[in-house]
């Protein structure tokens, strides 16, 4: 079996996304996301000049070596253009392993260990009271977990805040817009947010929170303590990962537990918090970190210490992302929880998939491969568009993590 040609679909239904699509000479082709936001054309150069050309005429069959090859063969390992492309060729490949096989992708891995994935939606608001009626939606949508974000009294345009309620895409310029932070007006109101959560909708409901990388680690220790009594299923990216022993000082001081890697790309940035238990989910999901195959590999040293997935979701990682995703789901001894931010209705006509949510869980399909296709005619319709994600600044104008 030979690949024969190897194509890089860009597309715009609503926001960029970047996909790879392998054929074959037996007529089977497979499907890959490539996306990396804000700075899409980057993989898509490194996938047309450097892997393609390297892919025709090899075995499909041959996943891990093909892995090994473009990974070790790169010298210039890791990082998130080349480990977007790796993982759009793996994707694609197992897709096309499990077409060849007649099974769901799921089956491949190992089959089910469970019967169904449960997700986290996504409640924004501009004050606490809309955060608190955004949440009541999704709970009457029929969701388990959701993540709330809110606008913070005093500071304009903070992150997370969406312009509809169900959407929120944060690359919303050609040119990166500049947003606020002010750290000491986030802590005071946060809690304030999850104490009226709790007020209003009881225990029941899992409560999740994205810190998205604006702490100290001294700080997110203060949050993560002040959040206790409302229970939080997790507090995500609490501070930036790059040093992995910060999240020591935050472990020592709260049992909020910790999620983090939805920008990781290897094995590498999360092993020293997996192996010394500083965090309980880790959020690398197929399309950031080499697809299904190293994936696996983070599941299964996470899993030696009871680290569990939580794979990260936006909408920024396309519905074949969502497709591989859950069948990693349906399989993954360790699973957490899955991020679900839906797409739009233009985003999912682009990519038709046989995924479906029902009540709080989402189903992956039962079709061989991994579920989800690339309409070619549609996509015409929709050419790329520049996007780059924000920036934030401190109020007295310093640049700070977005
Ligand atoms: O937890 C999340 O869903 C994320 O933090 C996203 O909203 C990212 O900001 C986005 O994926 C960047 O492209
Ligand atoms: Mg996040």
């Amino acid at each position: 079996m030979k690949i024969t040609t190897a194509r890089v679909i860009v597309c715009s239904p609503g926001r960029n996304f970047v996909t790879l699509k392998i054929e074959t000479d037996q007529g089977v082709y497979g499907i890959g996301d490539a996306t990396l936001n804000g700075r899409e054309l980057s993989v898509v150069t490194y996938l047309e000049e450097h892997v393609i050309p390297c892919l025709i005429g090899r075995d499909p069959q041959r996943i891990e070596d093909i892995w090994q090859f473009l990974y070790r063969g790169s010298y210039w390992r890791r990082g998130p253009v080349q480990m977007s492309a790796v993982s759009a060729v793996d994707t694609a490949l197992w897709d096309i392993k499990a077409k060849m096989a007649g099974m769901p992708l799921y089956q491949l891995l190992g089959g089910r260990s469970r019967e169904r994935v449960l997700v986290y939606g996504h409640a924004n608001g501009e004050t606490l009271e809309d955060t608190v009626e955004a949440v009541g939606h999704y709970i009457d949508m029929g969701y388990k977990a959701i993540r709330a974000q809110s606008g913070i009294p005093g500071i304009e345009k903070a992150y997370g805040i969406a312009r509809g309620t169900m959407h929120y895409e944060p690359a919303d310029a050609a040119l990166p817009t500049e947003t606020v932070w002010d750290t000491s007006k986030y802590l005071r109101f946060a809690p304030k947010l999850f104490e009226a959560l709790r007020k209003e909708f009881g225990d029941e409901p899992e409560l999740l929170h994205d810190v998205h990388h604006r702490l100290t680690p001294n700080e997110a220790a203060q949050l993560g303590k002040a959040l206790e009594p409302c229970r939080l299923f997790w507090m995500e990216d609490p501070t930036p990962a790059e040093n992995q022993q910060a999240f020591r000082l935050i472990r020592e001081r709260t049992t909020t537990p910790i999620a983090v890697g939805e920008i990781f790309h290897t094995i590498w940035d999360a092993k020293e918090l997996i192996e010394n238990q500083l965090v309980d989910y880790v959020r690398t999901t197929v399309l950031r970190a080499g697809g299904i195959t190293h994936l696996r590999r983070i599941a299964d040293l996470a899993s030696l210490y009871q680290v569990r997935t939580g794979s990260h979701g936006a909408t920024d990682l396309s519905p074949v992302t969502m497709g591989a995703a859950l069948h990693f789901d349906t399989w993954v001894p360790n699973f957490g929880i899955q991020e679900y931010m839906r797409h739009s209705d233009e985003t999912d006509a682009v990519f038709p998939h046989d995924y479906r949510f029902e009540k709080g869980f989402l189903l992956c399909g039962e079709t061989p491969g991994h579920g989800v296709d690339v309409d070619e005619k549609l996509v015409a319709q929709y050419p790329y568009k520049p996007a780059q994600l924000p920036v934030a600044r401190l109020e007295d104008g310093t640049i700070w993590n977005w």
